[in-house]
């Protein structure tokens, strides 16, 4: 549960990075970290991660040539439209994302892990791939790939660090729970009100994210993501320079049985600037079965399950359905 916090807190994680061979729990400075890693999640759910090794041109990079995309006219950016029947995968186009029902303030484009088709049977073919990429900017596809594993290496270390806090075994997100993981990069674009008559001033509504991990890459100069406190008051993650904003979703609240839990966010760009931010969910796998590990259930209320087990894919195929609106 999020307490009361003003503030997010911020964590270099470059001590967890700089032995390949694993996380080294006996060197102070280590622990360290996974203490303050710990304590985030427990009391806000969100923090900011520094030190993390991947460059600024990639991460930069990819901000700037999603910009470029959203600059084109409306018909060549639909030329990739997101539908059913793409497997959610591709653009679109402002207002008809909806959170909670609501349509949100925003235009994206939405890559999901690929896989070989068939290989999850019925449920699988609503998500078959390949992911859209557009004939311009032509290098978004190759960078966005990029980034994608670099971003799924980084959130894997991320939750290592968490599950070693309390004395857990470092792998135990890993394998069927969510060693494959069926990730999903969002680039998003939110215009900025700059004095025009929008039918939605909100550009992403108050909700929680569905997965284990989610990693924001977010534009440096516009202030729009806000992070809620336990008093229902709205904390603006402010964008620091080199840092991800990394928050927990659903699925983990549910595997630590209720030691961590999501916090509720919302973007709102009021500033006069387009707004660029690109987020890494790192998720289970696509059919991994999500209930309370037994770790976490020693760790939170003797050993009793606090939560029903959820088939992943089938929340992910209601969220989605509901996301999208249709034509
Ligand atoms: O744009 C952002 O900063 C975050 C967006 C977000 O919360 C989401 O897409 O789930
Ligand atoms: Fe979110």
């Amino acid at each position: 549960m999020a307490s009361n916090f003003d503030s997010i807190p911020i964590i270099d994680v470059s001590p967890l990075l700089s032995n390949p061979e694993g996380i080294n729990m006996d060197d102070p400075i280590v622990f360290q970290v996974l203490e303050m890693l710990h304590a985030a999640c427990k009391n806000v759910g969100f923090f900011y991660v520094k030190g993390h090794g991947i460059s600024d041109t990639l991460v930069r990079g990819v901000r700037e040539v999603s910009r470029n995309f959203f600059n084109l006219p409306l018909e060549e950016k639909m030329k990739i439209k997101l539908s059913s029947t793409t497997g959610y995968r591709g653009y679109t186009k402002l207002l008809d994302n909806k959170t909670q029902g609501k349509q949100d303030m925003h235009e994206s484009i939405d890559a999901y892990k690929e896989f070989t088709p068939g290989a999850y049977g019925p449920i699988g073919e609503n998500f078959e791939g390949p992911n859209l990429w557009p004939a311009y900017p032509q290098e978004l596809k190759q960078m966005m790939e990029e980034y994608g594993v670099a971003l799924e290496k980084l959130s894997k270390m991320i939750t290592r660090g968490i599950v070693l806090a309390l004395g857990g075994s470092p792998d135990i997100f890993e394998g069927d729970r969510a060693g494959d993981s069926f990730w999903l990069m969002r680039s998003i674009g939110y215009p900025g009100s700059g004095g025009a008559a929008h039918p939605s001033a909100i550009g992403c509504e108050a909700h929680t994210d569905y997965g284990l991990l989610i990693l924001v890459n977010q534009d440096d100069n516009v202030t729009a993501l806000e992070v809620q406190n336990r008093s229902g008051e709205w904390i603006p993650a402010v964008p620091i320079p080199g840092t991800f904003v990394c928050n927990i979703g659903d699925m983990l609240k549910i595997w630590s049985n209720g030691m961590y839990e999501p916090t509720v966010h919302r973007v709102i760009n009021n500033s006069s600037e387009f707004r660029v931010s690109i987020p890494f969910f790192y998720e289970p796998n696509f059919n991994a079965v999500v209930e309370p590990l037994e770790f976490y259930k020693q760790k939170t209320g003797g050993g009793v399950a606090k939560f029903n087990k959820v088939v992943y894919a089938e929340y992910l195929i209601n969220k989605v359905r509901n996301n999208f609106v249709h034509e």
